[in-house]
């Protein structure tokens, strides 16, 4: 398997699928399964705050770009693991992203309207 941006997620990804059914007190996404739906959901709000702070903290010059990195990888991390607890996968977002690709927000916004 390579190890582009794709490769990277899916590989993550067949890790955490395989922790379904696995003992939580040796895994992290066990852990996260175990809490599911309340815990696990719970945790990817907290990391989205923490992008957001990390952000602000670059956007006024007293935070790093490395930190807002580690925030957001958190962040993909946990929604990853709330994606496998429903039976989906990083390429069913990446379709979706995929789809959208060339159509302005602007436009679709517009065209919801319209509906
Ligand atoms: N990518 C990750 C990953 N990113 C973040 N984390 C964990 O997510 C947790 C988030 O920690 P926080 O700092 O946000 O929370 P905390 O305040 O420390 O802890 P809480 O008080 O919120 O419980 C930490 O325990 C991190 O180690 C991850 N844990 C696992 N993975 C991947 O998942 C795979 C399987 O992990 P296990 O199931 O643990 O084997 C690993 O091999 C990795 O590839």
């Amino acid at each position: 398997m390579n190890r582009d941006c794709s490769g990277v997620l899916e590989e993550i990804a067949d890790t955490i699928d395989s922790r379904h059914g696995a003992d939580p007190s040796k895994s992290y996404v066990a852990q996260l399964f175990s809490k599911a739906p309340d815990g696990m959901l719970k945790k990817i709000g907290e990391e989205a705050s923490e992008v957001i702070m990390a952000a602000k903290d670059v956007a006024n010059g007293s935070g790093d770009k490395s930190h807002l990195v580690y925030e957001v990888a958190d962040l993909w991390f946990h929604s990853m693991v709330a994606l496998s607890c429903y039976g989906l996968r990083p390429e069913d977002v990446v379709a979706e992203l995929a789809r959208r690709e060339g159509v302005s927000g602007l436009v679709e916004k517009a065209s919801r309207k319209a509906r």
